[in-house]
């Protein structure tokens, strides 16, 4: 602030010009009133409420009655206006008032002060500025300059006490950006951040100005809308924040697609405690991500049972490894050229005590949510590598292993050593080894995925670029990592036959992959007719239910023993 220019507003009550002070603040943007006139001191507080100062120094010659009510004045029309006093005499008694008045400093005499009372000014300016962010920081979110939790419960307790004389209702929302953490993820911190101002931006474009929006951390978003007749109103107003949040965000020169979800709970005079309210918002919430995102949802009553479901899902989750739940089922994986089986993908299931076996989209996203996903990837991998050793050892030559690695697996401390460590301790051959990562993790931190595919490349194991076609990147980019085959999506594979343009689509992948050494295999293949499609186009592999589902080990090695001893060829299902 040192070179800073500062607006001083300057009430004397002397009309001789005090060259000193004059001299002291004319680096200074000032106003000068004089005291003693008191349509000038009125002149001053008009000024006051039109214009932002700085600061005000009170100079008084004589401290009197007009000083203080001069103070009392500011006070009351600026009360967050620093206000330096300054007296030719020492007079206890307005040091006090004027202390008790919310003055910052009182600097006795004039003539010793001039750099003493432009260092008083600045001080005072100072600690206003502080005082006030320290306010600011404790009821707002800097990032988003929302309110925060803090504030969020004053207004909601305030909310809620006016409906007992409005009559009408409080509707409160939960509202939380679908699959934020993947952005993150992907495309960094910084992008994160900016999605979240943008949210709060669209946010405030769909309510009132009286109403509240917060931000209460991470992704999580409340608005408490007053003044609500009917249910009705909360819910336009849901779903046109829903249709706004799915237009696209730009985010680093790429235009992003996210969604919300919307949980409403609704006050009526009295019937709920302001804790009360936030769960049921929070519960409704859960139902609307549980009905497949981007939707609003009102709490009613039995959602209880499905957050008590969730609950025991993850409780269950949490002993699942160590009660030896989980299980590895095994998908073929075909070489088109030759059509014979050339490896399996291992695919994680759940054993549930009372749900029977489940399929990873069921838990795997809880998994991630709660970090056991590095205990249960390592788990797979572990077993994946000690059930191929056992197969090859068992006379099954051709037998490799794919193990998926989510995200957050990908960024663990020290992946490489673990991998290295499994490698050692289960006598697998990294040759054998695939390990299959998603593009979305190329978005962000494109040199620290560098280096940890690098040192996994190290250990000779083979890395496969898997669902490609969803996200984001591009096959330009794709001899910057060590990659050694990529996987089509099941989505483009599906309209191979049908659709002209996802047939291009696949085609321009497949060849510029080929320049780029990558072998290539297309997911989800499931009818004859896309066979001939997919060898045309030198699709070197191929994995889906036409050559089979994922089976269990015991299964798996039946159909081994079928093809390795007969030596035969891969069967593929006839039409
Ligand atoms: N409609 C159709 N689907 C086919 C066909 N062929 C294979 N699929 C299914 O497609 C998924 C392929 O696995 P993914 O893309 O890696 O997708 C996997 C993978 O992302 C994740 N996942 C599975 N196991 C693991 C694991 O051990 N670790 C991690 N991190 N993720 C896993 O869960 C996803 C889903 O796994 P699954 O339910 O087993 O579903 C499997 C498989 O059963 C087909 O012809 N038609």
């Amino acid at each position: 602030m040192n070179n800073e220019l500062i607006k001083v507003l300057l009430l004397e009550d002397n009309q001789v010009d005090l060259p000193l002070v004059h001299e002291m603040l004319s680096e200074s943007r000032r106003e000068k009133f004089v005291l003693k006139y008191v349509d000038r001191l009125q002149h001053a507080l008009d000024l006051l409420i039109k214009e932002q100062f700085d600061v005000m120094l009170l100079d008084l010659q004589l401290p009197d009655a007009y000083g203080l009510s001069a103070l009392i004045g500011v006070q009351t029309l600026a009360p967050n206006l620093p206000i330096v006093v300054r007296s030719e005499v020492n007079d206890e008694q307005l040091a006090i008032d004027a202390v008790h008045s919310g003055a910052q400093d009182y600097i006795v005499r004039g003539e010793e002060s001039s750099p003493l009372l432009i260092k008083a000014l600045r001080y005072a300016i100072e600690r206003k500025r502080s005082e006030q962010s320290l306010a600011y920081l404790a009821h707002y979110d800097p990032l988003t300059d929302l309110p925060n939790r803090e504030l969020f419960r004053e207004r909601l307790n305030r909310a809620q006490e006016r409906t007992k004389r409005s009559g009408y209702m409080v509707a409160l929302m939960f509202l939380d950006l679908d699959h934020f953490k993947d952005i993150n993820d992907t495309l960094g911190h910084d992008a994160g951040d900016q999605l979240l101002k943008f949210a709060a931006q669209r946010l405030k474009h769909c309510v009132r100005t009286e109403d509240t929006i917060a931000r209460l951390g991470g992704d999580e978003f409340t608005i408490i809308l007053e003044q609500i007749e009917h249910k009705k109103d909360a819910a336009n107003i849901a779903q046109k924040i829903v249709d706004e949040m799915s237009q696209s965000f730009l985010l680093n020169d790429k235009d992003v697609f996210v969604t919300m979800s919307i949980g409403i709970a609704i006050y009526k005079e009295g019937d709920q405690t302001s804790e009360e309210l936030i769960k049921h918002a929070d519960m409704a919430l859960y139902a609307a991500k549980a009905k497949g995102r981007s939707n609003y949802q009102f709490f009613e009553a039995k959602m209880n049972t499905l957050i008590t479901q969730r609950m025991a899902m993850i409780k269950n989750l949490k002993l699942a490894l160590e009660r030896n739940e989980f299980i590895l089922h095994y998908q073929p994986q075909v070489d088109l050229s030759i059509n014979q089986l050339v490896g399996v993908e291992a695919l994680l299931r759940w054993q549930h005590p009372e749900m029977g076996l489940l399929q990873p989209n069921n838990f795997i996203p809880l998994l991630e949510e709660t970090g056991l996903i590095i205990p249960v990837g390592e788990w797979v991998l572990h077993t994946a590598c000690q059930q191929c050793r056992l197969w090859r050892e068992a006379g099954f030559p051709r037998v490799r292993i794919s193990v998926n690695l989510s995200a957050k697996q990908f960024r663990q401390l020290q992946l490489a050593n673990t991998v290295k460590k499994t490698l050692d301790e289960t006598g697998m051959d990294p040759e054998h080894l695939h390990l299959e990562v998603t593009e979305s993790l190329l978005l962000s931190n494109v040199a620290e995925t560098i280096s940890i595919l690098n040192e996994l490349n190290d250990l000779g194991v083979h890395i496969s670029l898997d669902d490609f076609g969803t996200g984001y990147s591009s096959l330009n980019y794709l001899h910057r990592y060590p990659f050694a085959s990529l996987k089509i999506d099941q989505s483009f594979v599906k309209s191979i036959t049908r659709n002209s343009k996802s047939a291009a689509i696949i085609s321009a992948i497949i060849s510029l992959a080929h320049n780029l050494g990558l072998k290539v295999v297309a997911e989800g293949v499931e009818y004859h007719e896309q066979l001939p499609a997919l060898l045309n186009m030198k699709c070197d592999e191929a994995q889906g239910y036409i050559f089979g589902v994922p089976l269990s080990s015991a299964t798996c090695e039946t159909m081994f023993k079928n093809i390795f001893n007969q030596n035969s060829k891969f069967y593929v299902r006839k039409p």
